[in-house]
């Protein structure tokens, strides 16, 4: 378990760029699954969710070839399913939540996918119920092991159907897209879920000879193909990290720019921080975050609290609420955070109290946040990351603390963030590695 000791108190300046999307490269990197031809994906984050799923491919007979950091080609003309029976997949797979998305190009191209208990963040419950359910509806038939937790799907041909899905799950979407495209027929998803990692996902499909439309939308309508062809595919910058450097900036009183971060894409993010008071310009497609010295939350046009709460694409993504949680600590005001999504993710303000942050946490879903203003300092203090999210808002916290702090079992932070202390280092963060 390795750990990152911080001092901190001190504020940052420079500029960050973001890396490739995590879970857009996820879906991407599933999808290459469904051609015989090469596929070259560029920008694709080397964090280390995203190498066992290149890891998983790879066991799968998918060759992998890195021309250079960030780009592979990938060429899935040879797979051997039979590596779904081994141990090795089962551990690896269990792994990370993406793992999860191999199973529809599996089911659409080979008829037959297999899956343990998807892993990613213990953040509440995770459950894949979208995804068979729609599976089903294009024909396959569903088996679950429930000694073992195995979920088993298989089809000798996928027919094309209407669903009508019962949550717009990210990655439940994108499994039912990758097995439609090869179906007979049409199908149409209403509630899809539209974050740009699934519309990404569309595009490339697209470029590789799918018929998709709808793409941004909650009703999307592919008509399958016989085959699919090869493609080069460029991931976009990772919103959630734009949005944990508007959150760093903010807490550390620090000016810094966030290069190319896709503006256009980043739909809710900026807003919602110009809602807790910080000033972030848009500079083409630069991000600049300053004069952060004090920040005062909005209240509502008639006077109430104001509520900070996750919601499906174009709503405010859940995975940056931590950060906005953490960012309230230091504004003058307050604010609900209120986590409707997951049921595990708010605990780790226990640590923010400890650091003398007001929050009363109402319930595992919601946390009152009353701003200190800058009055008092947040102390340094020993932590633990339960999760990515966490982790990094307590890395914020950590590097705005007055004092040295330590934040052990990192490799959580490491699933989503690349090299982050490297790249903290530059800007003048006081961190480093154990
Ligand atoms: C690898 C990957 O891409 N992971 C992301 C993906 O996970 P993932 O695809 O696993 O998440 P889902 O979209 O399936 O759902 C996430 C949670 O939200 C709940 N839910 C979902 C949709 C809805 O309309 N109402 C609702 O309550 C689900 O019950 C579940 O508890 O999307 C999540 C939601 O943006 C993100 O947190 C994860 O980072
Ligand atoms: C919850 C997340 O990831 P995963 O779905 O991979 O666990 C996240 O990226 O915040």
């Amino acid at each position: 378990m390795a750990t990152f000791l911080v001092e901190g108190g001190n504020s940052l300046k420079g500029s960050l760029t973001p890396q490739g999307a995590k879970n857009e490269a996820l879906q991407v990197i599933c999808a290459v699954l469904l051609t015989q031809e090469d596929v070259t994906i560029e920008n694709i984050p080397e964090i280390s969710d995203v190498l066992q799923l290149i890891e998983i491919l790879k066991g799968l007979g998918v060759q992998a070839e890195r021309i250079q950091k960030g780009t592979y080609r990938f060429n899935a003309a040879n797979v051997n399913i039979d590596f779904l029976k081994t141990e090795t997949y089962a551990k690896q797979a269990a792994s990370l939540r993406g793992s999860v998305m191999i199973i529809g190009p599996l089911l659409a191209r080979f008829g037959r996918g297999f899956i343990p208990q998807p892993g990613g963040d213990k953040i509440g419950r995770r459950r894949v119920d979208t995804h068979f359910t729609g599976l089903q509806k294009l024909g396959a038939k569903f088996t679950f092991d429930a000694q073992h937790k195995w979920y088993s799907i298989e089809a000798k041909k996928l027919k094309g159907a209407y669903m009508l899905l019962d949550e717009a799950s990210v990655t439940g979407t994108a499994n039912i897209v990758m097995a439609a495209v090869l179906a007979d027929g049409t199908t149409t998803v209403y509630n899809a879920a539209c974050e740009p990692y699934v519309q990404q996902l569309c595009k490339m499909l697209v470029s590789m000879g799918a018929q998709i439309s709808g793409i941004g939308s909650n009703l999307l309508t592919v008509t399958g193909v016989g085959a699919l062809k090869g493609c080069s595919h460029r991931i976009l910058p990772d919103m959630i990290e734009v949005g944990s450097f508007i959150g760093l900036a903010a807490m550390t009183a620090s000016d810094i720019t966030i290069k190319n971060v896709g503006a256009e894409h980043l739909g809710i993010i900026p807003a919602s921080f110009r809602r807790l008071g910080i000033k972030v310009e848009q500079h083409n497609d630069d991000l600049v975050v300053k004069d952060t010295q004090h920040y005062e939350i909005e209240n509502y046009i008639d006077g109430s609290i104001m509520s900070i709460s996750d919601a499906p694409w174009p709503g405010l993504t859940p995975d940056l609420l931590s950060v906005f949680l953490v960012v309230a600590t230091q504004a003058k005001g307050s604010v609900l955070i209120h986590q409707k999504m997951f049921e595990s993710r708010l605990f780790f303000v226990d640590k923010l109290i400890d650091m003398g942050a007001q929050i009363i946490l109402c319930d595992p879903h919601r946390a009152t946040v009353i701003g200190l203003n800058r009055e008092n300092s947040l102390r340094g203090t020993k932590m633990t990351s339960p999760d990515i999210r966490a982790g990094i808002a307590l890395l914020i916290a950590a590097l705005s603390a007055k004092g040295k702090s330590s934040i052990d079992n990192i490799e959580q932070i490491d699933r989503g963030y690349e090299n982050i202390e490297g790249r903290l280092q530059q800007i003048g963060a006081k961190i480093t590695r154990k």
